[in-house]
């Protein structure tokens, strides 16, 4: 049974590698649209999409995407267009508390599940210079909110409640049960 990870991001494809698990990257050119409001929802929405697209192209595997989205009070935040956006961003969250919801789906022809995990994350108070600092390193531009909690961006942060490889882009606990279900052996010798 193939596996193949429909992601372009190089953070989940070195989470799903921690696994020993061997596969293929697809990368899927989504539109990424959804017609929910729910941060969770859209998460999940375009998690299902990006599966799907590949399912088009790879019918017999077993496929896994996810999509990461931001969620401050009412407001989503994906990826900054560029560095001054990016320090809106960071002056936004800064001192508050933000939600990080990761929808993952698994698609196979036996097998089709999604879930939607959340973490909340707690930003220090940031000085402007440190918002300057961080937007001048670019490394949030690829990533939902503007910063990366892997990297750099760890020294924003002051609290993570709840799953912090769910902040990554991909929440392990869920994706290993999700993987077991859809009979891919996660954690164990091949069958
Ligand atoms: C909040 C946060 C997000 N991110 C990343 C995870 C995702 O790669 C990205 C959210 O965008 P996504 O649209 O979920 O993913 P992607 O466009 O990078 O890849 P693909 O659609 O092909 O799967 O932000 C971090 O790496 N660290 C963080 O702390």
């Amino acid at each position: 049974m193939e596996l193949i990870l429909a992601s372009g991001s190089p953070r989940r494809r070195e989470l799903l590698s921690r696994l020993g698990l061997s596969f293929r990257v697809f990368t899927a050119h989504t539109e990424e649209v959804s017609k929910h409001q729910e941060p969770g929802e859209v998460a999940r929405d375009l998690a299902c999409q990006k599966a799907q697209a590949v399912a088009e192209l790879a019918p017999e595997a077993v496929i896994i995407a996810a999509d990461t989205v931001v969620a401050l009070d009412r407001q989503l935040l994906g990826k900054p267009h560029d560095k001054n956006e990016n320090a809106r961003f960071l002056e936004m969250l800064s001192g508050k508390t933000h939600t990080v919801h990761t929808g993952v789906a698994v698609l196979s022809p036996a097998f089709q599940k999604s879930v939607v995990q959340a973490t909340q994350v707690t930003f220090r108070t940031l000085t402007p210079a440190e918002v300057r600092w961080y937007a001048q390193s670019g490394e949030g531009l690829d990533k939902a909110g503007g910063y990366g909690i892997q990297e750099l961006g760890l020294a924003l942060v002051e609290r993570v409640e709840g799953d912090y490889s769910n902040v990554v882009g991909f929440p392990m606990p869920r994706v290993i049960d999700l993987l077991r279900r859809a009979g891919v052996p996660v954690l164990q010798e091949p069958l």
